[in-house]
């Protein structure tokens, strides 16, 4: 349980908007936990997500959102608070953990850059945006652009912010294929049997 959240609101495909409402009365009792449509693109779910605030709550130049993702069910009370405290500096937090492979970068089968492996980290969620900020910044951009992107912390960057880092954890996986499945399957059994 996590105090500093005034809302939580769950941002889930249409389809399975009363299935989440079902299990969230079944097994969560926290009446700040609102599930609504998300939309087609991650951005989409995230636009949804402000437009519900703002309509219900009004506009606040320091309302922040902390944004995760459902596929990392693992993520600590840690990363959170790491979100949360940066928010107080940053209009923007990432959540990134270092990469322990090279990073290639290749267009059209050839490599064209390997950079110092140092520099780069794979990105994570919580993502942590100033509300106000990130609408501003996304409204402006080209469909074209908007559909490129995959997180966003970028359109925060592409403001020009500085965007502040928390530690991610190797646990804060993505469930994106089976093998991940697997991964989080033995893990949720590990923390079962303890
Ligand atoms: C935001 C993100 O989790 C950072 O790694 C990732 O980009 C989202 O991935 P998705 O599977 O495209 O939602």
């Amino acid at each position: 349980m996590i105090a500093e959240f005034d809302k939580i609101i769950v941002s889930i495909h249409p389809q399975w908007v009363q299935y989440a409402k079902d299990l969230i009365a079944k097994y969560i009792d926290d009446d700040r936990i609102v599930v609504i449509e998300g939309g087609s693109e991650r951005n989409d779910t995230v636009m949804n997500a402000i437009n519900y605030i703002q309509e219900n709550f009004g506009k606040h130049d320091d309302d922040v959102l902390v944004m995760h993702d459902a596929v990392r069910p693992f993520v600590t009370r840690r990363i959170i608070m790491d979100n949360i405290r940066l928010a107080e500096t940053y209009k923007a937090v990432d959540t990134a953990i270092g990469a322990t492979d090279t990073i290639v970068r290749a267009v059209d089968g050839e490599v064209v850059e390997i950079p110092v492996r140092s520099y780069m980290y794979q990105g994570q969620t919580p993502q942590t945006i100033n509300i106000n900020a990130f609408q501003n910044q996304y409204l402006q951009m080209s469909e074209a652009e908007q559909r490129e992107l995959t997180d966003s912390a970028k359109v925060m960057l592409l403001a020009g912010y500085q965007v502040g880092v928390a530690d991610g954890e190797e646990s804060n996986m993505k469930i994106t294929r089976p093998y991940d499945l697997r991964i989080a399957n033995a893990i949720a059994k590990e923390d079962s049997d303890v």
